[in-house]
């Protein structure tokens, strides 16, 4: 049995506004909360998505790293120049005004970030590239939504391979070339984003792993969900613990340096 304490770093999650008997909800999916604790070994700090209200250097200030998580919602088109979504497409304002400013501060400011399904997408959008809004419509494409009318743990079943970049540091972190991977999103990166590099692709070539090129710390989005079971696939466990080592170098520094961490 572990006890979070002060000596875990803490990593931060940006919540989904979600409606609860018609009142607005912060809220973040257990599995994501679970894999910070036993993949990561961070101390989960759930951050309700107050856009604008935050001075992001006092909230990087005291963040060892930040997990942006998957969500039904889908960044709004404008963030990227995109053509009008399907109209009964979910969104959350809150959330794109929220975690697309954060993502580009802790890049600058050397903050770890793990970025995952919207996560990933985020990430694409935050840096200056595009989506395609449904990837299952473009021609070659297979359907990577996820499956239907099966149970929970199905629909978190490995879905497809994923071939990772040979020289990329993906292929480093996990000592393989190929993983098989679960599927659950109706858009996927289209136009790559300047300072991301490509570190994994579906036979399909949608984009499955990006790394921002010039990071100082781990800054890596998915396009699966690396989170779910996290300690019964050990690929998922290697990548938070990649990950939650790098939040544990950051609040090292951080805390011999209060306030100068993010500069
Ligand atoms: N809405 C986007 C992103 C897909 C995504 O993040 N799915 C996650 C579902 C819920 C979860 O497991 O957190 C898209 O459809 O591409």
């Amino acid at each position: 049995m572990y006890r979070i304490d002060a000596s875990w770093p803490a990593i931060g999650i940006p919540a989904c506004v979600k409606s609860v008997e018609e009142l607005p909800f912060h809220a973040v999916g257990e599995k994501y909360i679970t894999a910070v604790v036993e993949g990561a070994q961070g101390m989960p700090l759930l951050l309700p998505v107050l856009g604008e209200a935050y001075d992001i250097p006092s909230l990087l200030d005291r963040m060892d790293g930040l997990l942006f998580t998957g969500s039904t919602s889908n960044i709004h088109p404008r963030h990227y120049g995109g053509a009008p979504d399907r109209p009964d497409s979910p969104q959350d304002p809150q959330r794109d005004a929220t975690t697309l400013p954060l993502i580009r501060a802790a890049i600058a400011a050397g903050v770890p970030v793990f970025c995952i399904c919207r996560g990933h997408q985020e990430l694409n959008v935050a840096l200056g590239g595009t989506l395609h809004t449904q990837v299952h419509d473009l021609p070659g494409k297979r359907d990577h939504r996820s499956p239907k009318n099966v149970d929970y743990d199905a629909r978190y079943a490995p879905q497809h391979k994923v071939s990772l970049e040979p020289s990329g540091m993906l292929t480093k972190i996990l000592g393989r070339t190929e993983i098989e991977v679960n599927s659950l999103h109706w858009q996927a990166i289209d136009r790559l984003a300047p300072g991301l590099a490509i570190e994994a692709k579906a036979p399909d070539d949608v984009i499955e792993a990006v790394r921002v090129e010039k990071a100082k710390t781990f800054a890596f989005g998915v396009q699966w969900h690396p989170e779910y079971r996290v300690t019964e696939n050990p690929v998922s466990l290697a990548l938070f613990k990649a990950f939650g080592a790098a939040c544990r170098d950051r609040a090292r520094a951080r805390l011999r340096t209060p306030g100068k961490a993010a500069e």
